[in-house]
């Protein structure tokens, strides 16, 4: 045990001393904790080391190491009991989330501000927020500089939607717009997710448990065309729009760098929202064309979007908005690309399988189907996958939360939402056997690349 502690000790100091020679060679500070200087935002993070595909490595070592030695030194009852009160994580983050608070302690500035303040500014009362503020700031969420005065730090800065509290109360509908991902997770997955036990001790009782937390027969998506929830669509577009700069834009681009595309030849992001994967694409092959489908009603925000950020494009026609259902007959015949971003998780294997059919069939046998997905990965070795990659003793061979968190919490929002799924390597080549698709490579990465080709026309 002596030796695992050390080990875990020395990947800290060692990733640790490396990220700062790193830093420190091109004159970058490293920000702290409570640093919340120039304006952070979700696709604003920070320095561009901090998105640096060369130290991704290094930071997942370091949480790696560093959340298996709280693992290991923790009392496993103390752990345990963390573990099981975590609901109240998005709970406290929703009554942030729902007062605006993000947004009235950014109008503040870094003097931050008293509970008493705050209490009249959210009319929510001062020892409730006094709790829920301490709650989070013990978690690095917030930052208390004095008894009761609290202000942003570096991670709470990211809950801000960048408005002002006068324009979000003016606009209750589109004040989700620039909403992080943080707001749907504690609204409807965190309501949906109090079902879960009873929907997996019997599935058939409904279509996901997103359906008995909401009480409704309605896949998502139909469920938020219905009158009231027009806020809830625009937040959850909001929620793409960000997780779309989550990602580098190199998992994207390096793809398409490898396949010999020419100009003209035409790209369909499939099932691709208001289509921040294409924008990231056009910018980098602009000679390309671009197909990007969803549904119909999402159309008007893919409108926006363009004509806020590449009028150009849309104008032109080098960008066309489809109103595509791909459960229908694929419009865009031969492509040389499709692509579909976590789409495929959404659904169970039957659809999914329905979808990339509707592909092949239209097809030529030189296009390529890209799939950007997490995949999942066991937590002990996989002999199937690249020894290069493993990871140092003693750590988890996915490297635990800071390999698989965001994936296995996708994996059961996923199921949560919709009976979806992330799938592993093998359960991509099975569905792409099923629907005539074979494998041609596979990029891993935060989000993986799968490329396939026709399966009668592959080698
Ligand atoms: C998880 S989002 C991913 C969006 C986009 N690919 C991205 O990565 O930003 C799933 C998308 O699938 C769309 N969608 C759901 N059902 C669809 C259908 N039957 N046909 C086309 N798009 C659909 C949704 O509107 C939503 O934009």
């Amino acid at each position: 045990m002596a030796d695992a502690l050390k080990a875990l000790v020395n990947i800290i100091s060692t990733e640790t001393n490396h990220l700062l020679l790193v830093y420190a060679a091109q004159n970058t500070e490293f920000l702290s904790l409570n640093a919340t200087s120039g304006p952070i935002t979700c696709s604003n993070p920070g320095p561009a080391l901090d998105l640096d595909p060369a130290l991704i490595r290094s930071r997942q070592l370091i949480v790696a190491a560093a959340t298996q030695l709280i693992a290991t030194v923790r009392p496993p009852a103390e752990f345990l009991q963390d573990a099981v009160s975590a609901m109240l994580k998005p709970a406290a983050l929703r009554v942030i989330i729902d007062t605006n608070i993000p947004e009235v302690l950014s109008e503040e500035g870094p003097q931050g501000l008293h509970v008493n303040d705050l209490s009249v500014r959210t009319g929510v009362d001062e020892s409730y927020l006094a709790r829920v503020m301490r709650y989070l700031a013990t978690r690095h969420i917030f930052r208390e500089l004095t008894p009761n005065v609290f202000t942003h730090n570096r991670i709470s800065t990211l809950l801000s939607k960048n408005k002002s509290v006068k324009d979000l109360k003016a606009d209750p509908i589109g004040k989700w717009d620039n909403s992080p991902f943080t707001s749907t997770r504690t609204d409807e997955i965190f309501t949906s997710s109090v079902h879960f036990s009873a929907y997996l001790r019997e599935p058939d009782q409904s279509l996901a448990p997103f359906n008995m937390g909401h009480n409704t027969s309605k896949k998502l998506w139909e469920w938020y065309e219905e009158q009231g929830n027009e806020w809830r669509l625009r937040r959850f577009t909001a929620a793409m729009k960000a997780n779309g700069n989550m990602y580098p834009p190199h998992i994207f681009t390096s793809v398409f760098d490898e396949e010999a595309l020419r100009p003209g030849d035409v790209v369909v992001d499939v099932g691709g929202n208001v289509g921040t994967v294409t924008l990231v694409l056009k910018k980098a092959f602009p000679k390309l064309r671009y197909v990007v489908q969803d549904l119909e009603k999402l159309m008007p925000a893919g409108e926006q979007y363009w004509n806020e950020n590449d009028p150009e494009a849309s104008n032109s026609g080098q960008v066309v908005l489809q109103a595509h259902n791909f459960f229908d007959q694929q419009p865009v015949k031969h492509a040389a690309v499709y692509f579909l971003r976590l789409i495929l998780h959404d659904w169970p294997d039957n659809d999914a399988r329905e979808i990339l059919l509707n592909l092949r069939d239209a097809a030529a046998p030189s296009s390529k189907l890209v799939i950007f997905e997490s995949l999942a990965r066991y937590t002990c070795d996989d002999p199937s996958l690249d020894l290069s990659a493993s990871a140092p003793f003693p750590l988890l061979a996915n490297l635990g939360e800071a390999g698989e968190g965001f994936g296995t919490a996708l994996d059961l929002v996923m199921l949560t939402l919709f009976n979806g799924k992330e799938r592993t390597l093998d359960d991509f080549v099975r569905l792409g056997k099923e629907s005539g698709w074979k494998l041609e490579r596979m990029k891993p990465g935060i989000l993986s690349a799968l490329i396939f080709t026709p399966a009668d026309s592959a080698s």
